[in-house]
């Protein structure tokens, strides 16, 4: 892999996304919808984006959608195995093309949909009658109605009703024509598969989902390095599992690579019984040591970031971790010297974050708060006394998750487990008006992504990375760059 390029060579310090941007140069590319986004990890995910392992965020309604869209979520390691496995089995059955709706019957009562109504971008539940679709209600259809009344005497009952063997083009023109926002599609026999927006419609044109060998969603799943981790990991390979993430603090201990050596063999043995081998991802850590001892312990991929995360306390409270820039240049160079890859974790909180990663030779970068405050995100939306919406999220080394994850534990253990909280128990994450479903920040981040590989002149990542130019700034380079929302 070749080293990226520095306007002023390499500094002898190390650097964070702010402290840095990059040089256009000379490019033949026409469009920038001629750039191939396709993460060089190893999944070959379309989309190089992965929804990190926090409680918070990740579950399967989050799996599904970014899945649609080309990425992949982790299912978080403090979820039951049991649950873990019916999650990866939901994902797997959901629709390549069509979303899953909220579901209610014509007796619900507006009181009982309303609150499911938002765990949906698209903003409607269907009403179904012995599985065929009769109607769609809104929270604005139930607006001023006594929360008593059951949905059948509100909703809309004038609907477009598509075969779910329709191409997302023809939804989308059907949609336009009828001056619709959403379709709702049926198999032969009139039952309900699912649902697509006319933004849906379009996204599903330009986006190619990610898929396992049998055409289904993708999904990954974290294992820790605590607990029954073989047993887990067999779970979540039977389960059908697409990645295991074995994940802590600290990557660059014993426990880890120990953790790695037995879940690799438990790996293999699946792959041989199976012909399909699940990458395993390791981490985290942000040296090139670190990489190179989690590669040779059975890491196919290392996750590079140790406190960047916006949950993260672990810097103030220890002083450790490394400007996340350089933590992975250096270890996608280490990684790529083996022929491995890193996931860049943490610290993205714009586009332009996530393009810096892939420039500095990430395979796919791993994103958790900004995706926490999205309607798909697990936590229930909330409202602040201005009525903004948000949703709550909370660290997985917080004191609150920690609660969580040692409560089979005796009460000393878990009061002793408590002393160590490194992240932030309760945050709000607002939904930005704008860009209020994953999608949309999906939209924001791989429009921004596509367009920085064109002013590299580059029409893949590996391209990307190998034409990046990168130069140091001053914190005053960073403030010129952010658009002012009002006059100075
Ligand atoms: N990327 C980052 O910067 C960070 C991420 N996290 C995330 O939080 C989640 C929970 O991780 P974690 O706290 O490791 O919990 P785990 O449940 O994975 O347990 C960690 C185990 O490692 C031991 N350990 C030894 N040294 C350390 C250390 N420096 N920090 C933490 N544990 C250590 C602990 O023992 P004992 O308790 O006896 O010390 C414990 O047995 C993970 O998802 C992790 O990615 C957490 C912190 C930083
Ligand atoms: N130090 C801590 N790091 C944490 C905690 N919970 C999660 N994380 C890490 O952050 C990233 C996600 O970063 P973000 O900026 O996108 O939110 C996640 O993958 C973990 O590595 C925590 O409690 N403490």
């Amino acid at each position: 892999m070749a080293p990226v390029r520095f306007t002023t060579g390499k500094p002898d310090h190390d650097l964070t996304y702010d402290d840095v941007f990059m040089s256009p140069t000379r490019s033949s590319i026409r469009s920038r919808m001629d750039v191939d986004l396709t993460s060089t990890d190893g999944l070959a995910l379309p989309t190089p984006l992965v929804v990190a392992n926090m409680t918070a965020i990740s579950g399967r309604r989050m799996a599904e959608t970014v899945a649609r869209r080309g990425a992949i979520s982790i299912v978080p390691q403090d979820l039951s195995p049991a649950a873990t496995a019916e999650a990866i089995a939901r994902v797997k059955a959901a629709h390549v093309t069509f979303d899953t709706p909220i579901r209610v019957t014509p007796d619900t009562v507006v009181a009982d949909a309303l609150p499911l109504i938002p765990k949906r971008a698209h903003g409607v539940a269907v009403v179904l009658d012995a599985g065929a679709p009769v109607g769609l209600v809104a929270a604005s259809d139930a607006a001023g109605v006594d929360r008593f009344v059951p949905v059948h005497e509100v909703m809309t009952t004038d609907l477009t009703i598509v075969s779910d063997t329709s191409a997302p083009q023809e939804v989308f023109d059907l949609l336009t024509e009828q001056r619709r926002k959403i379709a709702i599609a049926v198999d032969a026999s009139g039952q309900l598969v699912g649902v697509l927006t006319l933004k849906g419609a379009m996204r599903s044109a330009l986006y190619a989902p990610a898929l396992d060998a049998d055409g289904r969603l993708k999904i990954g799943a974290a294992v820790g390095i605590s607990g029954e981790t073989e047993r887990r990991a067999t779970t979540l390979l039977e389960a059908g599992a697409d990645v295991l993430v074995m994940d802590t603090a600290h990557g660059h201990q014993d426990r880890m690579l120990e953790t790695l050596r037995s879940v690799r063999a438990v790996r293999d043995a699946h792959a041989d019984r199976t012909g399909v081998r699940v990458p395993l991802v390791g981490g985290n850590i942000v040296t090139a040591e670190g990489t190179v001892d989690l590669i040779e312990a059975g890491a196919d991929i290392v996750k590079v970031g140790v406190g960047p995360g916006a949950m993260c306390t672990t810097r103030m409270q220890t002083g450790v971790g490394r400007p996340q820039f350089s933590a992975v240049l250096d270890c996608a160079a280490a990684a790529a010297d083996l022929g491995k890859a890193i996931w860049a974790d943490g610290g993205v909180r714009h586009p332009r974050d996530v393009a810096l990663a892939l420039a500095a030779g990430a395979g796919a970068v791993m994103v958790g708060s900004w995706f926490a405050g999205t309607h798909e995100s697990t936590s229930p939306l909330m409202r602040d006394a201005d009525g903004r919406a948000y949703k709550e999220s909370f660290g997985m080394a917080s004191a609150r998750a920690v609660r969580a994850r040692t409560k089979e534990q005796a009460f000393f253990e878990r009061a002793r487990a408590s002393l160590f909280e490194e992240g932030i128990s309760s945050s709000r994450m607002y939904l930005d008006p704008a860009r209020p479903g994953v999608e949309d920040l999906m939209d924001f981040i791989t429009s921004g992504v596509r367009s920085s590989c064109t002013y590299a002149g580059a029409r893949t990542l590996p391209d990307f990375h190998a034409r990046a130019t990168v130069g140091v700034q001053s914190r005053s380079g960073y403030e010129e760059g952010r658009p002012l929302h009002v006059s100075w």
